[in-house]
């Protein structure tokens, strides 16, 4: 009863115990699978948890509904006491719906808005085609590849450096990275429902929020801190390379310096940058590998996709982005990536700002919403044998983009006024990879370093943002002349340690 401000019933949902509500129901482990279960037999489900009511949508048509179509008062974020105490708050995607979230928005959309994104494209080519000589030499690192070429784009972009994956950088972005992977699983911390528990002392048993906040909140401050002012002294110093982080920098003092708002600027800057590699390395990274899966687990994909780069694209060259447009099975195979093993499966959690009423139900002012985008991505009734990888699903009769079938990419990035910032960005990346790795090589699960075979499935593991758990090691050249474009791309390398 204490979120009962209406006549209207609340959603139904699991039966809450008196004081913990529904804590203990909250599944920890793949928790998509759970919320699916319970929205079984109704799109909206209530979870009665403390200081904290929590609707979970479990169908498309609800999550538009409320977090499109309503998105003025479904746009804010839930209070997280365990993101605060890991200064994760800095990122855009958790901010309150607030003037300071529409700076940080504004700022972040002007340098990577679809007409924008296109400046980055030699960069995402490049990088891209460089991969292709790694999983050549060393199939068997597959994963630690893909991530490489992928951070290797977003930090140069953002701070004009290409690094490699042991820089000092690239392993705090990872430490954060898995800090907030394992902090924003709703449910896992009861810090979250009884606050007054951070400020326990980390000693006293039981205080594990604590102890975590203590691991990972340092790695998180000095991702945004350090590379930013690093490039802040470059600028000083008129040695910059070219990067965002620095045209922000310069920006803020032709346009601000020396008055108030130079620091409120500054600040904004440096999170800009700093949300840019936060969000965009681990996301794409995510995609890219369930990509490398999905095409070992279906060969004759692989087949169709490389029949239209023959076409397309011819054996004497690499994929350029302008051919992107005339292969509409590549952009199929993008889109079915982003369906088949949804990167952020239980989406990011919004919250509503006032009481509401959905299917006559009261939805309460401060409720978490979230949308289980998993279940809307693998629903029978919009994707057909959903388990299957198969981007003819998106293509007509005469293999065009359909427009009449769902494009994932509008679960899978969130929702109304919060939809992700850089997925234009994103979708580059990951076609111009999808194309160069298909167009020269065959993809197998392979063996593994010991010359044992690798298994695969299709099984995904990770809290917030998953991943693939096996990866394949088979990367076989198609012809003489694939193995001969991989080698050309060899000449192109280069890193700043
Ligand atoms: C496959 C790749 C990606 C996926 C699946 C993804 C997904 C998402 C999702 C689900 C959200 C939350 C939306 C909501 O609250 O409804 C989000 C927010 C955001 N993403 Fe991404 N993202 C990806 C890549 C990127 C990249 C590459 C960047 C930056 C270059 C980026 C920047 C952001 C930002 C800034 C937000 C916060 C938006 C806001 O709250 O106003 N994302 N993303």
């Amino acid at each position: 009863s204490r979120w009962k401000r209406s006549r209207l019933p609340l959603p139904p949902g699991p039966k809450p115990w008196p004081i913990l509500g529904n804590i203990l129901d909250m599944p920890l482990v793949r928790p998509w699978e759970k919320y699916r279960e319970w929205c079984q037999t109704y799109n909206v489900i209530f979870l009665d948890l403390p200081m904290n009511p929590t609707v979970i949508l479990g169908s498309t048509k609800a999550a538009l509904d409320l977090m499109d179509k309503r998105s003025n008062i479904y746009s804010d974020k839930p209070t997280s006491t365990i993101i605060k105490m890991l200064s994760w708050d800095f990122n855009i995607a958790f901010m309150p719906y607030t003037n300071r979230w529409r700076a940080h928005r504004r700022m972040f959309h002007q340098e990577f808005y679809q007409g924008m994104v296109k400046k980055y494209q030699p960069r995402q080519r490049k990088q891209a085609r460089m991969a292709l000589s790694w999983l050549l030499e060393d199939p068997v690192n597959a994963r630690k590849h893909v991530r490489q070429f992928i951070t290797s784009i977003i930090f140069s972009i953002t701070y004009g450096k290409v690094t490699s994956m042991e820089h000092e950088y690239v392993t705090l972005s990872q430490t954060a990275v898995e800090g907030v992977n394992l902090a924003a699983i709703p449910g896992v911390w009861w810090v979250e429902y009884f606050p007054i528990l951070k400020h326990v002392p980390s000693w006293v048993p039981g205080t594990a929020s604590k102890k975590f906040a203590e691991k990972y909140q340092p790695s998180v401050t000095s991702m945004v801190n350090k590379p930013y002012a690093e490039v802040k002294a470059a600028v000083s110093e008129g040695i910059a390379p070219p990067s965002l982080a620095a045209s922000l920098i310069e920006r803020n003092l032709r346009e601000h310096g020396g008055t108030d708002q130079e620091a409120v600027y500054n600040e904004i800057a440096k999170n800009v940058a700093g949300i840019a590699y936060a969000a965009g390395a681990d996301t794409t990274t995510s995609a890219a590998s369930s990509f490398l899966l999905a095409m070992a687990i279906f060969p004759q994909v692989q087949k169709r996709a490389q029949a239209e780069l023959d076409r397309v694209v011819g054996p004497s060259r690499l994929p350029e982005f302008e051919d992107l447009a005339r292969m509409p099975y590549i952009q199929a195979v993008a889109m079915e990536t982003m369906r088949w093993m949804p990167v952020i499966p239980f989406g990011v959690p919004h919250a509503v700002t006032v009481d509401d009423v959905y299917n006559g139900y009261h939805i309460p002012k401060g409720s978490t919403i979230i949308p289980n985008a998993w279940a809307m991505l693998q629903n029978e009734d919009d994707y057909p044998k959903p388990d299957l990888f198969r981007p003819e699903r998106y293509l007509d009769k005469n293999g065009n983009i359909d427009p009449t079938v769902r494009d994932p990419g509008t679960i899978a990035f969130g929702f109304g006024r919060r939809i992700c910032l850089g997925r234009w960005f994103s979708n580059n990346t990951l076609s111009i990879f999808i194309a160069s790795v298909l167009h020269v090589f065959d993809i197998t699960p392979g063996v593994d370093s010991s010359g044992k075979p690798v298994d695969i499935d299709a099984e995904m593991e990770g809290g917030l943002i998953v991943n693939p758990k096996h990866m394949p090691c088979g990367f076989e050249p198609r012809s003489d002349s694939a193995r001969r474009l991989i080698k050309e791309t060899e000449l192109d390398s280069d890193f700043d340690e």
